[in-house]
């Protein structure tokens, strides 16, 4: 049974998350015996598993028709770097200006989550492939790099995975508020401000965003959520009720300047909104790609795990964002003042829109890439081909 999440810790990694990993590696038996099943009347089983559930496929490599390929759902940019670390950071040729310079591990995992990680990467040996939600298109280099690094396996860079045109509702009806409040904003002229489905905000930080973000004159969506908890389906236990300074919602939603929204909103739905401008984010992975892909520039607040060194690779790699959480300092609190400042840089400023078009500019890449024989098209061809040839 997992706990709650804890704001009040020290670390922001989702530790409370542990047993529901712990308890993934009870499904060995269940998925061999599920793989001997279909083995028997396929030609041909083709597993595609999360990288941290590799010893639950284990048993794939002992059946004659059956294939596995391992799949990162973070950057590549982090995967390269992780190996490369691993390795000791050898030299790798041609990589001059590619490697900036990242932040160590450190404070971003739990040491028992690291264990985690290297007691799961140990069966990736047995896996045929490897598969990224990227594209070429803003991770060449590093897929190239990884490549070099690791020659035995065939990588595929497959994403982005979510999808690139949300097609709007003709009519209102089931349609999140958010984007009815939306559709009565100015182009551009909002940001987005969520932190993804593991991050739980203690109470003084909360107060310090909620004066940034007034303090900047901007307008904004605040998705005001704790971490999930293991079980997401569990109602029971007490939820926390995530208090605001006085009066705060009633006078920003009154005078139309934000909106508050305190459960899951549709993220893909409000960033595809024209009249959204910017993520303020804590740059997980699904994140930055569904903002990318939206030609939507970010506001990094990394918060742990990859997401300090995918700040690097938004802000100073492709230049796509601005940094709010300097991850030196990250124990302390980010002060309205800097949610104020970067807001405003960000949102009303030449450099953001400049942050702007740049995003913009890799969302048409991305979408160009998806055509026929574009790269992201030609890389999906060839990992179809090799699963069914
Ligand atoms: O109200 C919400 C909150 C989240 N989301 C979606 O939930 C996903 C969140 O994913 P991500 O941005 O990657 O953040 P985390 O949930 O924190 O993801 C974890 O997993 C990622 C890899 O999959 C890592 O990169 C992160 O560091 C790790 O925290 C995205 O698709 C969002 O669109 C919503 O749609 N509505």
């Amino acid at each position: 049974m997992s706990p709650p999440p804890n704001p009040n810790a020290k670390s922001k990694f989702p530790s409370h998350l542990f047993p529901s990993f712990q308890a993934s590696t009870n499904l060995r038996e269940h998925v061999a015996t599920l793989l001997q099943s279909l083995s028997s009347v396929a030609k041909r089983v083709v597993v595609i598993y999360d990288s941290l559930m590799a010893s639950c496929v284990q048993d794939a490599i002992h059946i004659k028709n059956c294939e596995s390929y391992t799949f990162h759902s973070v950057s590549a940019f982090t995967m390269f770097l992780y190996f490369w670390n691993l390795m000791g950071n050898p030299i790798v040729k041609k990589s001059k200006n590619l490697i900036p310079e990242v932040p160590s591990l450190e404070g971003c995992f739990t040491t028992q989550f690291l264990n985690f990680i290297s007691s799961q990467y140990e069966f990736h040996k047995f896996s045929n492939g490897v598969i990224y939600n990227t594209t070429r298109v803003i991770e060449k280099p590093y897929i190239e790099l990884i490549e070099g690094m690791i020659s035995n396996k065939t990588h595929w860079a497959l994403g982005p995975f979510n999808p690139l045109c949300i097609e709007k509702k003709s009519n209102n009806k089931g349609r999140h508020f958010s984007l009815e409040w939306l559709d009565k904003q100015k182009g551009k002229s909002v940001i987005y401000v969520s932190f993804g489905t593991t991050t739980a905000l203690k109470e003084e930080q909360i107060i310090e965003l909620a004066n940034g973000l007034e303090q900047s004159k901007q307008k904004f969506i605040w998705v005001l959520r704790d971490a999930d908890r293991g079980d997401v389906f569990n109602e029971d236990g007490v939820r926390r009720i995530i208090e605001l300074p006085k009066g705060f919602e009633e006078r920003v939603e009154n005078e139309g300047i934000g909106l508050i929204v305190r459960d899951w909103a549709p993220q893909l739905e409000i960033l595809s909104h024209s009249s959204i401008g910017g993520f303020m984010s804590h740059c997980g992975w699904n994140s930055c790609m569904e903002s990318i892909t939206m030609g939507v520039p970010i506001a990094a607040w990394p918060m742990h795990s990859d997401q300090p060194r995918n700040r690097v690779l938004v802000t100073e790699v492709l230049k796509v964002g601005l940094i709010v959480k300097d991850w030196n300092h990250r124990d302390e609190l980010v002060k309205s003042c800097v949610v104020k400042n970067v807001v405003r840089r960000l949102m009303a400023t030449k450099e953001g829109d400049e942050m702007r078009q740049n995003a913009m500019n890799l969302r048409n890449e991305i979408l160009e890439s998806m055509d026929e024989g574009g790269v992201s098209r030609i890389e999906l061809d060839s990992f179809i081909a090799h699963v069914t040839r």
